[in-house]
């Protein structure tokens, strides 16, 4: 299965908009090439994590090579390296890319060009990539090819005379993307005689065999037995074996400059091996690592707690596991004067967030409460000293603080021209300072802004689908950090502070924040036998408050007489709503109180 001639191989990548066809397109070339047989088929062959699959959504990237036998006769072999679908994991994104020669730009010719659309395919042209254009889902009697042809042209200036229509659903167009791989796309250059360097573009924790990491062989060879050295971290393995992605790992001796394929040694973390890195010989190293290696930061993080502090050894132990698999998460030990004992985490996004608190609960059984997540602000104090806090409630104090800053993104949002005003609106709202708007094509707008990166972790996605109706799609990056007037808004309930639900705000929003706040607790924790009064501040001002009254009646009162089945049930329905939910004090605080900051971004 090696010693392919570079000549005959195509490296690949599909990149599109979430929704506009990339796995059903990545299925229909693994079938037409018969690598997977349609009985085999699982819908979506690609995206194979469960929460994935739910959600429709690619996180991880995987590989699958093909056999395609072309019209010129000539057998090829095309590795597919699927890329993620989220901003959150853009770096991924762009190490898949660096492994490929070419892309497939899908965009639904019933839509037209997508935030994720343009963001995609500047990351493909960085790396000078072959872009084809391939206009999908031409079945649909909304289709407009010739438009969207018109849009791709216009805005990404890729030149679509030749743009394949297509129909992945209905398997139109397909051998035509086949050709044009093989014709279109360079094959790799022929550096087989250099040092040993592969990319690393995935790798996943595997409980037998340790880390399997997929790499692209950039310069060189690399065969079983071979002691290998990752460039970025420094460790050494002998590797246990190398092999391809048929798409199933199918083991060989070795694999040359321009071949996909896998690897595994007894790695006990993916952290040891990180996209990005490269892998040169430990015994004839290469010089320089490929370029372009960067670790992942957290942008985002929030405090997880169980809700029964029996399950914090059971926490730690969960996230020691799925940390071998994902070497983005960061967490440590936080102690809580309201909630106790849990973990302080990072995470790339929003989105990264939300899967790892899913599998938490989900494979790990852990009933957790989950704190309004926050940015990582920059605190110079008095004496000159550089803070980075990520965690509200350890802001030093306003005497102490020279001078804060937050971090900054630019945003971009392509949306029908209907709901320019809305958006504006919103984007004013969330402190967004306006840059740029332009007309794509007649009748669909982007607009541009730069805006703290907290406003967008506060449900800017939810809102703007919202605002909509769906048809805004949006793409941010980091540009930096700046100064700005912030505060911290403290929170008390039945007068006790409570350090999670504490949120930095800036200085003109900080009373709307509060009252809507106060309120919106209010509304969210369940009344008691006793009144419970409910405070914001700023330092020692209280700014809004509000109390939920005492609740008049016990409950078992209505159950007269001696009937104990009934009074236990009611008993059992009590317990169950008060899972999730934690005790502050005397007061249970459910989950949702946690995350109610979140709820009232937008309207104050
Ligand atoms: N009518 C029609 N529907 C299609 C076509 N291709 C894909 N779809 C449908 O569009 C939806 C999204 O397709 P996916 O392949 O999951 O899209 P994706 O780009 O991989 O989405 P993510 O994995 O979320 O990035 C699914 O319901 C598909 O069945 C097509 O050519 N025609």
């Amino acid at each position: 299965m090696t010693d392919v001639p570079v000549q005959r191989i195509r490296n690949f990548s599909i990149i599109a908009h979430i929704d506009h066809g990339k796995s059903t397109l990545a299925d229909r070339l693994l079938q037409e090439t018969g690598t997977v047989e349609s009985r085999d088929m699982k819908e979506q062959f690609l995206d194979s994590m469960d929460i994935e699959r739910e959600r429709g959504i690619t996180i991880k990237l995987q590989a699958a090579r093909m056999n395609y036998t072309a019209q010129d006769g000539e057998e090829y072999i095309l590795n597919l390296i699927d890329t993620p679908g989220h901003v959150d994991f853009s770096y991924e994104v762009s190490r898949s890319l660096a492994a490929c020669e070419g892309a497939l730009l899908v965009v639904d010719a019933s839509q037209g060009v997508e935030a994720q659309t343009l963001a995609n395919v500047y990351l493909a042209l960085e790396n000078d990539l072959e872009v084809i254009p391939v206009l999908n889902k031409i079945d649909l009697p909304g289709a407009e090819p010739d438009r969207v042809a018109g849009e791709i042209e216009e805005v990404i200036g890729l030149d679509c005379t030749e743009a394949i229509q297509a129909s992945a659903k209905a398997g139109i167009g397909i051998d035509a993307i086949l050709e044009s791989i093989v014709k279109d796309v360079p094959p790799p250059q022929d550096n087989v005689d250099k040092p040993l360097r592969a990319l690393v573009f995935d790798s996943y924790y595997d409980a037998y065999r340790g880390v399997v990491v997929y790499f692209r062989v950039m310069d060189g060879t690399v065969k079983t037995g071979d002691k290998v050295r990752f460039m970025a971290s420094g460790k050494e393995y002998v590797l246990d074996e190398v092999g391809v992605l048929a798409p199933n790992q199918v083991k060989v001796d070795a694999l040359h400059a321009g071949e996909v394929g896998y690897l595994s040694a007894s790695i006990k973390a993916v952290e040891d091996a990180r996209v990005g890195d490269t892998i040169t010989l430990a015994t004839k190293p290469a010089k320089e690592p490929f370029p372009g290696y960067v670790e992942a930061t957290p942008m985002v993080f929030c405090g997880l707690f169980p809700t029964d502090a029996d399950q914090f050894p059971d926490l730690r132990e969960a996230l020691d596991k799925l940390r071998l698999n994902d070497a983005a998460l960061q967490y440590e030990p936080e102690t809580s004067s309201a909630m106790g004992f849990g973990f302080r985490c990072g995470f790339l996004g929003l989105l990264h967030m939300e899967i790892v608190q899913e599998r938490l609960e989900r494979e790990y059984n852990l009933d957790l409460i989950t704190t309004a997540p926050s940015v990582v602000y920059r605190v110079t104090t008095i004496k000159d000293e550089v803070v980075l806090v990520d965690n509200p409630a350890h802001l030093p104090d306003v005497q102490h603080r020279e001078k804060m800053e937050e971090p900054y993104v630019k945003m971009e949002v392509i949306t029908p021209e209907t709901y320019v005003g809305t958006l504006m609106e919103l984007c004013q709202q969330r402190r967004g300072a306006f840059i740029d708007m332009k007309y794509l094509t007649p009748g669909r707008t982007t607009l541009v802004y730069e805006m703290p990166l907290a406003e967008v972790v506060t449900d800017f996605f939810d809102q703007m689908k919202s605002r909509s109706r769906g048809y805004a799609s949006m793409e941010y990056q980091l540009i930096g950090y700046r100064v700005n007037n912030l505060v911290k808004l403290d929170v008390m309930i039945n007068g006790d502070p409570v350090d999670p639900l504490a949120t930095i705000v800036h200085r003109d929003k900080a009373y709307g924040v509060g009252r809507a706040l106060a309120e919106k607790l209010k509304e969210l924790i369940p009344r008691h036998q006793f009144k419970i009064p409910i405070q914001a501040a700023i330092g020692a001002k209280v700014i809004a408050s509000e109390h939920i009254p005492a609740l008049r009646k016990d409950v078992l009162a209505k159950c007269y007489g001696g009937d104990i089945s009934r009074k236990k049930k009611l008993l059992q329905k009590q317990a169950k709503g008060k899972k999730r939910m934690k005790s502050i004090g005397t007061v249970d605080v459910p989950q949702a109180a946690f995350m109610a900051v979140l709820k009232i971004g937008s309207d104050s």
